[in-house]
């Protein structure tokens, strides 16, 4: 199928396709198209320039976008998508003035999470899943990670990896999968903390490779959940089976959790509510790409990452949803877009970066996705009729997009 885009009002992230991420000052810049068009074929972008330029091309369709603006589509670099049931409750028990710690300790939390995912079939876990990942495709998310961790068992923890296994082969769009066994300790392990992690290394890990269910793997290092010593352990077992880290640091506490990830090579450090400015400088000169989670910082009212320190060093920095049941129970990208440039005062050039080529690069994805480049997948997002890109984190709360186009085809 060849489709022709014209007379868009502006076309957004248009790069070469060798950029992989952009960093520091570099983020400020968003290259566009005013009155531009697009140019597709099958699942590619074929070409794009400005209207007065337009050559003459055979097409099979010809769509008029006047007054729309076209991007690249969301990358979400970290969610939890594949989870049971919900957890309003516990929101409703911090409002009454209970700390998320407080939840978890008593056993909700993650462990709640875990115990509804263990007693949920795979069968309804998928259609509970599917009908998310359903719902943000259609809010402009168009490449995905999602991490196992709701199960700590290792029927549990398999399902959820089957489940995203499923979600990859029934859904157009690329979907990366995490290990996250070392998510939180089970009751059942209670002071045995040494035992849980032998039980994921020896008996759940081989099992993930044997099926190839990820691709990554990750632990939440942090006080009262797992230490370095244990991010060590794991992630140097991980890539004994070629599991490359991305990982949990930073959220509550600077414990060294952004130093163990570099030291592993790790692609991505995320949460980073928490940053000493050691923290900071250690990321410099380096291949790991932070990431920031402000749905979880407006969930939790806790700090959001401190996004001007980190780009004003000169480094990168790419945006996520953390979509999941207790933290951040919202998988909209276009929300966090809003809330990096409400409260991160990100200016909408940084945020759109870090949403889109960042993102990419944050999930092996920026050869492919991320941006608008020759070669690369047809994956973007018009919006409605909007004055201007800075409309859209400006208009929060509101959906401006229209369609979103995965892989060369509509999702309406
Ligand atoms: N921090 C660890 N894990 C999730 C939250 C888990 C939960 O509360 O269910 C997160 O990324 O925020
Ligand atoms: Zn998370």
């Amino acid at each position: 199928m060849r489709l022709l885009f014209i007379n868009i009002r502006e076309l957004i992230q248009v790069r070469d396709a060798s950029v992989e991420k952009v960093s520091g000052l570099e983020m400020k810049k968003l290259p566009k198209i005013p009155n531009a068009w697009l140019f597709i074929e099958d699942d590619k972008i074929s070409d794009f320039g400005k209207m007065e330029d337009l050559p003459e091309i055979q097409v099979d369709q010809t769509i008029d976008l006047s007054g729309k603006i076209v991007l690249p589509s969301w990358c979400d670099s970290h969610t939890h998508l594949v989870y049971a049931g919900n957890r309003e409750q516990e929101f409703v028990d911090r409002i009454n003035g209970l700390t998320y710690e407080e939840i978890a300790n008593r056993g909700g939390g993650i462990l709640n999470s875990a115990k509804t995912l263990n007693e949920t079939s795979e069968e309804e876990l998928y259609k509970q899943s599917a009908s998310r990942l359903e719902e943000v495709i259609k809010l402009g998310t168009g490449a995905i990670e999602i991490k196992s961790g709701y199960g700590l068992t290792k029927e549990g923890e398999l399902k959820i990896l089957r489940v995203i296994k499923k979600l990859k082969e029934n859904y157009n769009l690329p979907v990366k999968a995490t290990f996250l066994g070392a998510h939180a300790l089970p009751s059942e392990y209670k002071n045995r903390k040494e035992e849980y992690l032998t039980m994921v290394i020896e008996e759940i890990l081989p099992a993930v490779a044997k099926e190839d269910l990820a691709e990554y793997i990750d632990i939440f290092c942090e006080k009262g959940y797992f230490s370095i010593e244990d991010t060590d352990r794991l992630l140097e077992a991980g890539k004994k089976y070629g599991l490359q880290p991305k990982i949990h640091v930073n959220q509550f506490n600077s414990i060294g959790g952004v130093q163990a990830g570099i030291a592993h090579k790790a692609l991505s450090v995320d949460h980073l509510e928490v940053m000493t400015p050691e923290d900071i400088k250690s990321l410099i000169g380096t291949q790991t790409m932070p990431v920031a989670l402000p749905g979880c910082s407006l969930f939790l009212s806790i700090p959001y990452t401190p996004a001007r320190a980190i780009m004003e060093a000169g480094l990168p920095l790419a945006l996520a949803t953390d979509f999941n049941p207790g933290s951040s129970p919202s998988g909209n990208m276009n929300l966090v877009v809003s809330l990096a440039c409400i409260k991160m005062k990100m200016t909408p050039e940084e945020a759109i970066n870090a949403a889109t080529i960042n993102a990419a690069y944050a999930m092996d994805l920026s050869k492919t996705h991320g941006s608008i480049s020759r070669g690369k997948k047809a994956n973007f997002i018009i919006t409605k009729k909007i004055p201007s890109y800075a409309y859209l984190p400006y208009s929060f709360g509101s959906n401006a997009i229209e369609d979103v186009y995965i892989n060369g085809k509509s999702v309406n």
